[in-house]
């Protein structure tokens, strides 16, 4: 571990005065930060912001010996954070401790032997932080595993080779359609290329279409293709994927979003192998490639809604394969922190405790949140050391960027789709099916519906005043005070 880097050490006792005294004895000792939290909550209020390393924990938090919020910090510590909890106790609490340590406590100290043991255990703490980092170091500067595009070694990862690499040689004369699911940024167009790569026909086109972002019409023209006549602008003859990709693959990413008439579509060609472009002219041809479709919702979920058709379902069922998401394969974090940075436009080392902090945060929008957190940092950081105060000037850890990944990756899907709607004055549209929606769910309710959209409900009766009048705007955040 590097030298320069202190340890981040929570103290949590309700005594002021005791706590005072300990941070002391920590400050004295050098290359430690304490942190000090006087209850429960206070402490989970510093977690929240600050990774910290070890937590010194005083099992009675309170004057009423039933409290039980030491040990309720200590289960909460080994469930959600990497920090290792130890247990500071009086002579009298045996079997408070005992409970501590099955709940997970790595050691527990006596107050009375606080100044010996206490650097006792940071030493302890220290090599074992630089033993880790000295694995991960040795992991990311070996040659990183990127066999079929996919960087990682952990098991999740290995699995999901084996699976594509079965997939797409599966012995068969039909090319089977692939279903892939899994969250969004896990890498699932990356799978969907490499089933197209090592499968039987690797110089046929791959291309790819975005259910979720184009409207209807442009996705059946894009897939079936004209013939000159059938609309208006249709002045020649157009090929469309179904055509174009001969004995290839065309992946149908957000396949959820397909409308229910595409998706009858779509059937009949994997039924029969055969579709029609558009136009009364046409000719029946035959589709020779594989659909390999993608999802991150819940596709069983859409058809009980009926959103989603069964048959079809059925359909594309038949090879399933799951990306899992980055949180459950954290392992192969240091590779593809390592595998991103070298191909920014400048060097970056990153220090192992940034690697270390990296591979712990929650990154909700998977590979793609945190190959945009290194190209983040590669545009914003002055110095080609990369180190845990870079990340959190840069990459703050409750940062609208590091936890919006999944929802602006969501949001930015629909917002696509939504401006590709045949609609005038697009955005007064969208805002007026929005707030409908919402006085819709909350059944008439304005005051339920102002908490759906996070306004007042004085602001839902203003709009829907306004467009009972005929007016398109909505009310200007100034008129969108607080109910009384
Ligand atoms: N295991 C991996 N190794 C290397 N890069 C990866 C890996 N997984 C994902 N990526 C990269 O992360 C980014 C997002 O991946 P991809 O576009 O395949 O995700 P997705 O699941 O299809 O996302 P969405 O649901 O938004 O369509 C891409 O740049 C991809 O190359």
């Amino acid at each position: 571990m590097n030298e320069q880097q202190p340890l981040r050490v929570l103290l949590v006792d309700d005594e002021r005065i005791a706590l005072k005294s300990f941070a002391n004895l920590l400050e004295s000792l050098g290359n430690a930060v304490p942190y000090r939290a006087s209850s429960l909550e206070e402490a989970r209020q510093i977690l929240e912001e600050v990774l910290i390393d070890i937590a010194f924990i005083d099992l009675q938090l309170s004057q009423d010996i039933r409290n039980r919020d030491g040990l309720t910090l200590i289960q909460e510590l080994r469930e959600r954070y990497q920090t290792v909890p130890i247990v500071v106790s009086g002579h009298s609490q045996v079997h408070e401790v005992r409970e501590a340590m099955k709940l997970g406590a790595e050691d527990y100290v006596l107050k009375t032997e606080l100044e010996q043991r206490v650097s006792i255990i940071l030493n302890a703490l220290r090599r074992k932080l630089e033993l880790k980092e000295e694995l991960l170091d040795l992991r990311a500067r070996g040659p990183a595993d990127t066999t079929l595009g996919l960087v990682g070694t952990s098991v999740s990862i290995q699995n999901l080779r084996a699976l594509i690499q079965r997939v797409a040689t599966a012995n068969s004369q039909e090319l089977f359609p692939v279903l892939i699911h899994g969250p969004t940024g896990s890498g699932k167009e990356l799978v969907a290329q490499a089933i197209h790569k090592l499968g039987p026909h690797p110089s046929d086109p791959f291309f790819d279409v975005n259910c979720g972002a184009l409207a209807e019409t442009l996705i059946e023209d894009q897939l079936f293709g004209h013939v000159r006549g059938a609309f208006t602008d249709a002045h020649t003859d157009k090929e469309g994927y179904f055509t174009l990709v001969r004995r290839g693959t065309l992946f149908l990413d957000e396949v959820a979003e397909l409308s229910l008439s595409l998706q009858a579509k779509l059937l009949r060609v994997l039924e029969t192998r055969r579709f029609r472009p558009v136009g009364p002219t046409a000719r029946e041809q035959l589709f020779q490639g594989r659909i390999v479709a993608a999802t991150h919702v819940d596709l069983k979920e859409r058809v009980r809604e009926k959103r989603f058709r069964e048959d079809l379902f059925h359909r594309l069922n038949v090879l399933r394969i799951l990306v899992p998401p980055l949180s459950d394969h954290r392992e192969d974090i240091p590779a593809l922190v390592q595998h991103f940075a070298a191909r920014q436009h400048r060097p970056m080392q990153f220090t192992q405790r940034a690697i270390e902090q990296l591979s712990r945060r929650p990154w909700p929008g998977n590979v793609r949140e945190l190959r945009n957190a290194i190209t983040r940092l590669a545009i914003l950081a002055e110095s080609e050391s990369i180190d845990v105060d870079t990340l959190e000037l840069y990459l703050p850890l409750e940062s609208e960027f590091s936890l919006g990944g999944a929802l602006s990756d969501e949001l930015g899907q629909m917002v696509r789709k939504l401006l590709a709607l045949p609609v005038k004055d697009r955005l007064d549209a969208i805002t007026k099916a929005i707030v409908l929606a919402a006085v819709e769910q909350a059944r008439g309710n304005n005051t339920e519906a102002g908490k759906v959209l996070g306004r007042s409900r004085k602001f839902v009766e203003r709009y829907l005043k306004k467009l009972a009048k005929g007016g398109k705007d909505s009310p200007s955040e100034e008129e969108d005070e607080e109910d009384s």
